[in-house]
């Protein structure tokens, strides 16, 4: 479970977790996350909720029904998974594991439930960020913008975005999303820095001790 760090020092993969209440900018800025940052696969979870509009099969979600959801947890397949909204949402477990035993770190846009699954299995290997939106009624009118969903969907998600933003001191770095470009820079300075982590870089000990045997010649 080892990537190759840009020095050259090598690193075990990370799970780089986004959570937030519904509409505050997960997506949008997981989505800068992958065209800007090398090594970093997204983990795509199985949903039972119906497909929204421009989204496509295995790139947003894999959708599942009910009955495929409920065989996937007998089976063991889901690393963790949760209901949100009344729908269930799951991580597949086969995809994480390839990714990080190829040394990729894995980014997660999940909620809590599962952040909290995936810190029991794993700590040290998992990085959790909380997004916030900058006001309930910036949070409200980007559900409205982004056009994906009825009336009746956005008064549920409204409704929920307290009881989701309850859960923000479990998290390890917490951004505020006034300005995209400026809470994408956030987020991938924390990506960057989780990357550096002593702990993480299982490299370190030869390299240093090869720095020591240059200087001791
Ligand atoms: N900083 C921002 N300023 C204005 N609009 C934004 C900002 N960040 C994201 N948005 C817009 O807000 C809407 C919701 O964003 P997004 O879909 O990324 O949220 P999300 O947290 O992934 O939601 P969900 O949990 O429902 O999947 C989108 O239309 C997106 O373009
Ligand atoms: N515990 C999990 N939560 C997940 C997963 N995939 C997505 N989510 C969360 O669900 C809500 C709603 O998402 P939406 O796409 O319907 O707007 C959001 O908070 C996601 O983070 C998952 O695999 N496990």
């Amino acid at each position: 479970m080892t990537a190759q760090g840009f020095d050259g020092v090598e690193r075990r993969g990370l799970m780089f977790v986004l959570s937030s209440p519904s509409g505050a900018g997960k997506t949008t800025l997981s989505r800068m996350l992958l065209e800007r940052e090398p090594g970093l696969k997204m983990s795509v979870s199985a949903t039972t909720r119906p497909m929204r509009p421009g989204e496509v099969e295995g790139r947003d979600y894999f959708f599942v029904d009910k009955k495929k959801f409920e065989t996937m947890v007998e089976h063991s397949e889901l690393l963790e998974w949760a209901t949100v909204f009344d729908n269930r949402y799951g991580t597949p477990r086969a995809p994480v594991e390839a990714a990080l035993s190829v040394g990729q770190d894995v980014l997660f846009d999940i909620d809590w439930q599962g952040t909290q699954q995936l810190h029991q299995k794993a700590s040290a290997d998992v990085v959790r960020v909380f997004i916030l939106p900058p006001s309930a009624a910036d949070l409200e009118k980007r559900l409205h913008t982004r056009a994906q969903d009825s009336e009746e969907v956005i008064r549920g998600r409204m409704s929920r975005a307290s009881h989701e933003l309850s859960h923000w001191a479990e998290y390890d770095y917490i951004v505020v999303n006034h300005n995209v470009d400026d809470a994408f820079a956030e987020v991938q300075s924390i990506l960057k820095a989780e990357r550096l982590k002593r702990e993480r870089r299982t490299g370190l000990t030869e390299f240093v001790r090869g720095l020591q045997r240059q200087l001791e010649k």
